[in-house]
């Protein structure tokens, strides 16, 4: 497991990173979760040793982590780091003999990538002559190409269209479920909600919420039902133990204090008019994202 601990960083006398802490488990995808300069991209460099924390530390399976650990990490800077003139096979190749790979090793592991990562027919391109979203899969190549023992990805999803997303996630997950940590950041709570094990929420340097996201979603999420009948459910309005969040006709969502008191709605319901559904609503990642971060604001303007 990758854990950071305790990791504070400032720029000036601008505290960007607050008691940073956090765990990335093997055999999972991490995603790391925050708006605009919360501190996603100074963090992953920290981790990666590219960056110094002022204070805390990053361990591997309980171990802090010297240069010559990093050394096998593999990473997707924010910045892209490819040579734009070098064609594709060829770079990919050479950033493997640079982890010390040999050559007819290196060869054979960047040919399989890129052909799985959809760039079998670019291979011999130039960088530069590929499209943007092809570029980005050549990048994800070359995290991974020395096959590293942990994976840090800076928005690897960004500018890529739905297909070429759907084969990065087959790759990563397939990396991470041989046991390497892997975590990426993302603005795109609806790509993270679908990819990820477990989540990292983070706002303005400090971690409001991190783990399962399944746990997440009982931590966070309000207990909320939908129902749909072929009545009028205007009564929910005044119902005891319920707030109406959406309401069409005989169609609502509403929140209930507990079980009890949402059954006691289909009860009334069904004596109204049958009932064509009737069930809890999961929150979304994006609802839970903004209560976490809503919640942290209310305790500190209370302070
Ligand atoms: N080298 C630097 N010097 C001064 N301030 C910096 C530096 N690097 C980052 N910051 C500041 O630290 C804060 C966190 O930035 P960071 O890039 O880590 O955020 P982020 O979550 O990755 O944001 P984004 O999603 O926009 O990339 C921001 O306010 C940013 O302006």
């Amino acid at each position: 497991m990758l854990q950071v601990h305790h990791v504070n960083r400032s720029f000036g006398d601008r505290l960007v990173l607050d008691d940073v802490t956090f765990d990335v488990r093997r055999g999972r995808l991490t995603g790391f979760v925050g708006g605009n300069g919360a501190g996603k991209t100074t963090t992953m460099r920290i981790v990666l040793g590219v960056l110094a924390a002022d204070s805390g530390h990053v361990t591997l399976d309980g171990t802090d982590l010297d240069a010559a650990e990093r050394r096998f990490f593999g990473y997707m800077p924010e910045e892209r780091g490819l040579y734009p003139k070098m064609r594709v096979l060829e770079q990919i190749t050479y950033l493997a003999r640079l982890h010390g790979v040999d050559r007819g090793a290196a060869t054979r592991r960047a040919t399989a990538l890129l052909e799985r990562l959809g760039l079998g027919e670019r291979m011999n391109d130039r960088l530069d002559d590929l499209s943007l979203g092809n570029q980005q899969r050549a990048q994800i190549a070359a995290a991974l190409v020395h096959e590293p023992e942990v994976l840090v990805l800076d928005e690897p999803f960004s500018g890529l269209d739905p297909m070429a997303v759907d084969v990065v996630v087959g790759v990563l997950s397939e990396y991470a479920a041989q046991g390497a940590p892997v975590i990426f950041s993302s603005h795109q709570l609806d790509l993270v909600e679908r990819l990820c094990d477990d989540l990292v929420v983070i706002a303005q340097g400090r971690i409001r919420a991190a783990g399962g996201r399944e746990d997440l979603r009982a931590a966070y999420g309000h207990a909320r039902w939908e129902i749909d009948t072929a009545g009028d459910v205007g009564w929910l309005r005044s119902a005891p133990g319920v707030r109406v969040q959406h309401f069409d006709g005989g169609w609502a969502v509403f929140e209930a204090d507990d079980d009890a008191a949402a059954q006691q709605v289909l009860r009334r319901a069904l004596e109204q008019a049958p009932v064509a559904s009737f069930g809890p609503v999961r929150s979304t990642l994006a609802e839970i994202f903004r209560e976490v971060v809503k919640d942290e604001d209310t305790t500190e303007a209370a302070r």
